[in-house]
């Protein structure tokens, strides 16, 4: 982890540290009165920090910088803004009504009407980034809406984005058993992730309202129909990240694109548009975004009129051919993931992406 120690031990004096946490907008330090008391304390804790001796190794800076961060004050702050933003908004006449028991977290959002179960990401200001509840949330809404009475169940996203894949700072978050533990514990997440999209037993669709990134794209092919926006992007940044592919799609992928396109995606990293990977088979349909939602949730209305039983029989034919291959796939793909989140490579992108001095 030489690299790694380099890296983070770079952003950790030049920048992690630097100022103190604040919310300018509410002219509040995080954490209120009790903060500021002890803000004399913080700033000192920084100076003693950069005078020590000796480094404290890689797992007490991914703490200190977890606690610099403070992700769970900020997003609180975001969860609450995004609140108070979504009930002074009128809902969309296309969207359905919402009429079932909400997840745990603001940042998704299920709603069941017109014979479709929709499954919103709506962390607009991350991009819907993916929490580690948030992937709690739709594996539990997806096994609900298994089982509700909607024929068909799409996933979309709130804001400009459909998805920017995993949150990166839900590597920060350190259990007691250091990154190893971390790592195993992704990785069995990732793994039951996977596994309700490969055993959804009714027509899943992918509504892409915008740019999607790493997971969000590699699910895509375990749906049954997606339709994009023409402003959507599919962007699998792994080797940069230092990562390998998930979702399935080191097998997915190359059924669907060929083998060269997919290395193109999965190994380069070579970001498509939507016109693109309509052309490629990732995609089923683009649409101009200017009568996008009004165009695709018109569709899925007449669709999900259809006779439920013939279209989850005929899913079933398609899907059980591949079930057991798709499985082994997803948990080896989640073994190799595991080692990946260890490496060098890996812990350098996401220092960098931490730190702002990289996007992708
Ligand atoms: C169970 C574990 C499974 C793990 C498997 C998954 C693999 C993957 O999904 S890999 C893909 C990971 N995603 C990324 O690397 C994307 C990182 N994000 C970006 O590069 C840029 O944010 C992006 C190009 C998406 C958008 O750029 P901009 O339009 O310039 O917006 P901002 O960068 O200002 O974003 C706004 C706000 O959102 C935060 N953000 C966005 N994406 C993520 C992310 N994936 N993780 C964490 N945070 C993210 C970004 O930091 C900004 O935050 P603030 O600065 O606090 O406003």
């Amino acid at each position: 982890m030489a690299g790694f120690a380099g890296r983070l031990a770079r952003c950790w004096y030049s920048g992690f540290l630097r100022s103190p946490l604040q919310v300018p907008a509410l002219g509040l330090h995080v954490g209120g009165p009790a903060m500021q008391t002890s803000q004399k304390d913080f700033n000192n804790a920084v100076s003693q920090l950069k005078l020590l001796k000796e480094d404290p190794g890689n797992e007490v800076k991914l703490k200190l910088y977890a606690l610099y961060k403070q992700e769970a004050a900020r997003q609180n702050y975001v969860d609450l803004v995004s609140k108070l933003s979504a009930s002074s908004e009128s809902p969309s006449p296309e969207a359905p009504a919402a009429d079932r028991k909400q997840p745990e977290s603001d940042s998704l959002v299920v709603t069941s009407g017109d014979g479709i179960t929709t499954i919103r990401l709506n962390r607009p200001t991350k991009k819907n980034a993916l929490t580690t509840q948030m992937y709690h949330d739709i594996i539990a809404a997806l096994q609900a809406a298994s089982k509700d009475e909607s024929p068909i169940t799409v996933l979309t996203g709130s804001g400009d984005y459909f998805c920017s894949g995993n949150d990166l700072t839900n590597f920060t978050s350190l259990p007691a058993g250091g990154p190893e533990e971390m790592a195993r514990s992704s990785a069995v997440l990732l793994r039951d992730f996977v596994n309700c999209f490969i055993d959804f037993p009714k027509p899943l669709v992918a509504v892409v309202n915008g740019p999607a990134v790493g997971i969000s794209v590699t699910i895509l092919g375990l749906f049954d129909v997606v339709y994009a926006t023409d402003r959507a992007t599919f962007h699998t940044p792994f080797s940069h990240l230092g990562q390998s592919p998930e979702g399935c799609s080191s097998y997915t992928f190359p059924k669907i694109m060929g083998s060269s396109k997919a290395a193109e995606m999965l190994l380069f990293g070579k970001k498509l548009t939507a016109q693109e990977a309509c052309a490629q088979g990732l995609v089923t349909e683009v649409f101009p975004d200017s009568t996008f939602q009004k165009e695709v949730w018109a569709r899925l209305k007449a669709y999900s009129k259809l006779p439920p039983n013939a279209m989850r029989i005929s899913k079933q034919i398609i899907r059980d051919r591949e079930k057991e291959k798709l499985h082994a796939v997803n948990a080896e793909e989640s073994n190799v993931l595991r080692e990946r989140w260890l490496s060098d490579e890996c812990m350098n992108a996401i220092a960098s992406f931490l730190s702002r001095k990289s996007k992708l």
